[in-house]
């Protein structure tokens, strides 16, 4: 299980620096949407540049525009974009067959879709599908990401949405492929041991 750090709502240089803080205990760095809104391919430029090893993720959540968008993300560095799953047939084949293009990958993001929906998502492969609670549902309703099932346990699956050490125990029991946290890591008094912690949990679906 890879731990992919998500940084929110940071400055460029601050979310370098807990990167580093805590680059030792997570495998994936995200370069959340906010900080694309932001600084745009700059800060996905500047976290490869800084984390060259690492798998970088440009949370670009792609709508339309996706062969722009996609190029866009991965002559930046990214290794890997999100497209929402939301999107148009169009637009997620030509963000899978532009990511095939630059030997990269793409995270469909689950946010908001029904099970009917979701279901006909099913058909794409090789790719990496995310179960999210947005943070406007975590914020207003205190809702978290507590899926006990998914309808792709049998595909490349990820998990995301106000995910902590607790929720990370039950999780691991559906083997997600990759697990994305961010506040429980940039929020924590010591985010190299919250880190450290995570990544230990996360190491018991490995041994099991
Ligand atoms: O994708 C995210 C969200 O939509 C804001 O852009 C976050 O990266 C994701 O929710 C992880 O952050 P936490 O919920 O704080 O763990």
């Amino acid at each position: 299980m890879n731990i992919q750090l998500a940084l929110d709502r940071f400055s460029i240089e601050d979310a370098k620096a807990i990167a580093k803080e805590v680059e030792d205990h997570v495998d994936w760095i995200e370069v959340g949407t906010s900080l694309i809104k932001e600084f745009g391919m700059l800060s996905v430029k500047e976290l490869k540049m800084t984390f060259p090893d690492k798998t970088i993720l440009a949370d670009m959540k792609t709508m339309d525009n996706a062969k722009y968008e996609a190029a866009l993300c991965f002559e930046a560095g990214a290794d890997v974009m999100t497209v929402m799953g939301a999107a148009s047939e169009a637009t997620i084949t030509t963000c899978i067959q532009t990511a095939r293009q630059y030997g990269k990958e793409v995270m469909i993001d689950l946010l908001n879709l029904t099970d009917t929906q979701k279901e006909q998502l099913k058909s794409y492969n090789d790719v990496i599908f995310c179960e999210h609670v947005s943070k406007d549902d975590q914020e207003t309703s205190g809702s978290k990401n507590e899926t006990t099932s998914s309808l792709f346990q049998d595909k490349r699956l990820a998990m995301a949405g106000g995910i902590t050490e607790a929720s990370l125990v039950r999780l691991r029991e559906l083997k997600p492929e990759v697990v994305i946290i961010g506040s429980a890591i940039t929020k924590a008094d010591n985010r190299n041991q919250a880190a450290e912690r995570l990544k230990q949990l996360s190491k018991y679906e490995e041994a099991n």
